[in-house]
């Protein structure tokens, strides 16, 4: 389907990008000087709209966006993040544009030069250092979601490294993003560095209990990195996390916002998913239109719907931040009295499923997967979600989580959040204890 919007473009030769060939719809370079800002906000918007709509030949549409990146000085990275946004407000599959356009998003990626710390071909890319369970398992998430355009996987076992890398080179025809074998020099010149190398806990073990070997992992890994793309962020995945994110901003050389943990984002979606649980709400004796008779209907409210934080380490003295739990923006106990002893229960079974999952199958890896993958999508476009994740605390002197604001320069701000006193409390202990465990290094 055909937009009726004006078109825009106007014939080639007019730009500085003469030498890309004879493009003939280029947008109009010179119309851009006297413009306001909200005027070519605007028009970049009906241009991207337009493009979308059309779902034209990929490559024309990753040009014409670039175009518009170019003409309006502005950097690709920004248009892409519109481009994205507009994506899913439009109702693509009423174009027939579906396929051009998730494509297109892969083609602006490998194509976004002026995207911050791209490789040599200046698309953006993704090292995943670990290619073990939880390493391989956000490489997969990664690409099918078409998070990236290259996903680079490092592993000091390269046999088994390449291997990885072969198995998941089969899953890339759902999406074309490539996964290559890479070493830790060009791993450390991606646009994220994800660090999952090192020991995971035995059955009964706590993630603290990995300190001793991990932090020499990681000593090794931030090394071979050397040197790191100042613009990189890197996200710790490796436990203790918390622990491993506070050298991690030592030994990098980076800013400290650019070094960041996944923290107990992964808790609160479990957390999240109990709530979601426990409000299911009964509606007995709804008639049945098709069978006449009398059925139990049950409705479960989204997990998306349950704001919850978990906080404090991503391990045993992690916190549930109970006075601030809302359903829809009202307070829990408006919908649900949950009693002390149920939130104690509660918090119990989210600190322990990473164990009771590991005393059954050895790892955890799907949500993790899904939480990392989550993270870089939020660090490439931009988006700035509020997530509990671990970064450094001035008030706490260490790396912790708490609702921080996250985007293309890693962590942009912390969210206060009000803590009754119980909780403030519980968060200084989990402090205390992160603080023990640094010290002994
Ligand atoms: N933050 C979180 O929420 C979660 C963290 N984890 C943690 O992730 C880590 C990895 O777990 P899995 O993938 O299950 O373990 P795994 O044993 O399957 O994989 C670890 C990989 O790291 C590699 N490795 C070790 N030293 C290395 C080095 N110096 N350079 C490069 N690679 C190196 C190993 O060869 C191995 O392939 C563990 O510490 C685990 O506790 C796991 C799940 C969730
Ligand atoms: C292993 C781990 O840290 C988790 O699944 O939460």
């Amino acid at each position: 389907m055909r937009s009726s919007e004006a078109p825009i473009w106007i014939p080639a030769g007019l730009d500085a990008g003469a030498g890309q060939g004879s493009r003939t719809d280029r947008p109009q370079q010179h119309a851009d000087s006297n413009m306001k800002d909200k005027d070519r906000g605007e028009t970049e918007t009906t241009e991207l709209r337009r493009i979308i709509r059309r779902g034209s030949s990929d490559v024309v549409t990753m040009e014409r966006a670039r175009d518009i990146a170019n003409c309006r000085r502005r950097e690709v990275t920004l248009v892409l993040k519109t481009f994205h946004t507009l994506k899913t407000q439009l109702d693509i599959s009423s174009t027939g544009a579906t396929n051009s356009t998730s494509t297109a998003i892969y083609n602006l990626h490998t194509q976004s030069d002026t995207m911050a710390g791209t490789g040599a071909g200046g698309f953006s890319t993704i090292a995943i250092i670990g290619a073990g369970s939880v390493g391989c398992t956000i490489a997969h998430t990664l690409m099918l979601r078409r998070v990236c355009a290259e996903v680079r996987l490092v592993d000091i076992a390269e046999d088994l490294c390449r291997a990885q890398v072969q198995d998941l080179q089969d899953a890339t025809y759902l999406t074309n993003v490539r996964i290559k074998y890479a070493t830790p020099q060009e791993a450390g010149q991606s646009d994220i560095i994800v660090i999952t190398a090192g020991a995971k806990q035995k059955p009964g073990e706590t993630r603290l209990d990995l300190i001793e070997k991990n932090y020499k992992v990681l000593g090794s890994v931030l090394k071979g990195l050397q040197p790191i793309n100042p613009q990189s962020i890197i996200l710790l995945v490796a436990n203790p996390v918390d622990v491993l994110t506070h050298f991690a901003q030592q030994m990098s050389g980076l800013p400290k916002n650019q070094v960041l943990g996944s923290g107990t984002l992964l808790d609160s979606i479990r957390l999240r998913g109990l709530l979601a649980q426990r409000l299911e709400v009964c509606i007995p004796e709804i008639e049945d239109s098709i069978k006449g008779r009398p059925v139990n209907i049950v409705l479960q409210i989204s997990d998306n719907s349950i704001n919850a934080y978990v906080i404090g380490e991503h391990g045993d003295s992690q916190c549930v931040a109970w006075s601030s739990v809302t359903v829809s923006g009202a307070h829990i106990s408006v919908i649900d009295e949950i009693s002390d002893e149920d939130r104690t229960k509660i918090g119990k079974l989210v600190s322990g499923k990473a164990n009771a999952i590991i005393r059954a199958k050895g790892f955890t890896s799907y949500g993790i997967g899904a939480t990392a993958a989550n993270i870089c999508e939020a660090i490439l476009f931009d988006q700035r979600p509020v997530y509990p994740l671990s970064c450094w605390h001035e008030e706490y002197q260490c790396c912790i989580s708490l609702p921080a604001v996250v985007g293309r320069k890693g962590i942009v701000s912390q969210i206060p959040l009000p803590l009754n006193d119980k909780e403030k409390a519980q968060i200084e202990a989990s402090a205390k204890t992160l603080r023990e465990q640094i010290a002994k290094f």
